[in-house]
């Protein structure tokens, strides 16, 4: 849109060269459009030229300043720039990681391990998992942290639910929907829920499960597995994977703010 100094600079034929330089552009641009043959359409109207005459208005803003919408349009922000490189790196960076993603990508013969492994971090075993053994635990702690954990498996599939519902990133191109179990949220793939899971399981079991230092290092392994396999699976780009663990550590210590205890579970149960 012509800023408002063009235009008046337009209908009043003013002399002023520089004025008059941007009304030629403006001019010659709608002319050009209507009569791509015109003989106005020559050199002087390459990118180059272009720059010139967008030099010469830099001058002429000197002399006044031009409208805010203008500066707006002409000089994006920093934060603009700085997130659309990372958008551009994030999807490059997903591209590249994502070799599992068909049969027949570079490291298509790894997808059934790498689905083996996504399973490992699917809310249904999980979920199922601590029903069972807190049906199973003959100690009150047992139950206390069996509940817990299905109290922290609950709350994640709701809070990623919600944010998927907000967020509403489709998932990468090149990804084939052919998971396990979902919801209809899980069309949307930010941020992942086996990164969330991944993340708040395993700091859960690091710190309410007696483990050898053997066992520790290996639920560490697992979590960092299943965050690595959404994207080279192709289900998920590197940022859902990236806030996704951030979201997990984030519910984890959730959990630990609202631990249900013994106090206050005999108060659950009497509702
Ligand atoms: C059906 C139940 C209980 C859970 C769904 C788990 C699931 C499929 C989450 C999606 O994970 P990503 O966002 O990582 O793809």
């Amino acid at each position: 849109m012509p800023s408002p100094r063009v235009t008046r600079a337009a209908n009043t034929g003013s002399a002023n060269p520089n004025t008059k330089f941007e009304f030629m552009t403006l001019l010659t641009n709608r002319i050009n459009a209507s009569e791509p043959n015109s003989p106005r359409h020559r050199a002087s109207d390459s990118p180059v030229h272009r720059k010139d005459s967008f030099s010469s208005g830099a001058t002429s803003s000197q002399q006044q300043p031009l409208p805010e919408e203008d500066c707006m349009k002409l000089n994006p922000s920093f934060l603009g720039i700085a997130m659309s490189s990372l958008l551009a790196v994030d999807l490059w960076l997903t591209k590249k990681m994502g070799v599992c993603a068909k049969d027949g990508s570079s490291w298509g013969t790894a997808r059934p391990m790498m689905k083996l492994i996504e399973i490992s971090g699917h809310g249904i075993p999980w979920i199922a998992g601590t029903l069972y053994c807190l049906y199973k635990s003959d100690s009150s702690a047992g139950r206390e942290v069996n509940l817990n954990l299905l109290f922290a498996l609950l709350l994640d599939l709701i809070l990623v639910g919600i944010v998927k519902g907000i967020v509403k990133r489709r998932r990468p191109t090149h990804n084939r929907m052919d998971m396990f179990a979902t919801f209809s949220v899980d069309k949307y793939s930010f941020p992942s829920g086996h990164a969330t899971r991944a993340a708040m399981v395993s700091r859960f079991m690091l710190k309410h499960l007696v483990l050898a230092v053997p066992v520790r290092i290996l639920v560490m392994l697992w979590a960092i597995l299943v965050c690595m396999s959404r994207v080279m699976l192709g289900r998920h780009n590197v940022s859902d994977v990236a806030f996704g663990f951030f979201m997990g550590h984030m519910q984890y210590s959730l959990i630990e703010y609202l631990w249900l205890s013994p106090y206050t579970l005999p108060l659950l149960f009497r509702m």
